[in-house]
């Protein structure tokens, strides 16, 4: 048995890219060092057995795997690769996957999520920039018939078009489709430097509630932050908030936080004058000097609908 495949992420205190990547040269090449390095490895597969018997997807399988196709991790794109399958299986219990669904994973790397997803019973549709990573996690699964990637940038991408022809055919026997997203979100709250559009965006479009952190250690190479996982649960279109064109509703949030620290009978005068922007505040129980970071989305809503022209 291959001693990398039984080591887990916790045994090795967080050290450079380069030291890792030696220790894995020698463990690769250096065929005398199997009995005098195994047992370290051996020991912590007993400590966490069944995490490590199935983990595909420790250091050294990753590691293997960007060198299969010779790349190092780029930072433009921010490739920081998972290295612990249980935070996979946590993530997928968070997106409550099931048998039938069909999940759209952004950013797939090495596959260690996609490999929980698919072991789910899910259809993955994959959407990775960096070919060399799409043509990795194709070969990876390509047997399993339940994964497509696409070779894209998720923000060029016509998901829509690819998931409703994923979610009729017959890969789904569900017509449940869910978005999972590895997202670095602090929650904002009113009146903090972090409230930005994104937060009202997200609340009229979902319920967000905020799972767990996931500790940086988790990862190669370790990010200067640690991640969150944080679940949207998607409001069906009765449930948005009523507004005449949402077009311009976000248009005018977008304006109002473009120039933050304006107060907003500043800011939004090229929708109307101060004075009606003024009245309409007052009118809803704000003050008439408010600026974006103290307005919640209702607030949001009900100020456009106040002042927007048809
Ligand atoms: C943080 S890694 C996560 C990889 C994998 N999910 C994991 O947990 O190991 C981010 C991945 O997203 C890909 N990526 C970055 N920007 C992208 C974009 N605009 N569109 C699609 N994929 C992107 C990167 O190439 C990388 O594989």
């Amino acid at each position: 048995m291959n001693p990398s495949s039984l080591c887990s992420v916790q045994t090795f205190p967080p050290i450079s890219q380069s030291a890792l990547l030696y220790r894995h040269r020698k463990l690769a090449h250096d065929s005398t060092a199997g009995v005098r390095r195994r047992a370290p490895y051996l020991v912590c597969a007993e400590r966490s057995k069944g995490a490590s018997m199935r983990s595909a997807d420790d250091y050294h399988a990753t590691l293997k795997a960007l060198k299969s196709k010779g790349r190092f991790p780029r930072k433009s794109l921010g490739q920081h690769y998972m290295l612990n399958s249980e935070i996979n299986d946590q993530l997928a219990g968070a997106a409550g996957i099931e048998q039938g669904d069909v999940v759209l994973e952004i950013g797939p790397g090495t596959g260690s999520l996609t490999n929980v997803l698919l072991n789910s019973g899910a259809f993955v549709l994959a959407v990775e920039k960096d070919k060399h990573m799409a043509a990795l996690v194709s070969e990876r699964f390509s047997s399993s018939g339940k994964l497509k990637v696409l070779t894209e940038d998720i923000v060029k991408c016509h998901v829509r078009s690819h998931m409703s022809s994923l979610v009729g055919s017959t890969y789904s026997k569900s017509r449940n489709a869910k978005e999972e997203t590895a997202v670095r979100l602090v929650v904002s709250s009113l009146r903090t430097p972090e409230y930005r559009p994104i937060n009202v965006f997200v609340n009229f479009y979902s319920e967000p509630e905020y799972k767990f952190k996931v500790p940086r250690t988790n990862f190669f190479p370790q990010p200067n932050v640690d991640a969150a996982v944080v679940s949207f649960k998607l409001k069906q279109p009765s449930e948005y908030p009523h507004v005449s064109s949402t077009k311009s509703f976000f248009s005018m949030v977008n304006s109002a936080f473009n120039e933050k620290r304006k107060m907003l009978r500043k800011s939004l005068q090229h929708i109307c004058t101060s004075l009606e922007i003024e009245e309409a505040l007052t009118s809803i129980g704000l003050l008439a000097t408010s600026r974006p970071e103290e307005l919640t989305l209702d607030d949001f809503v009900k100020l456009h609908n106040l002042i927007a022209k048809e």
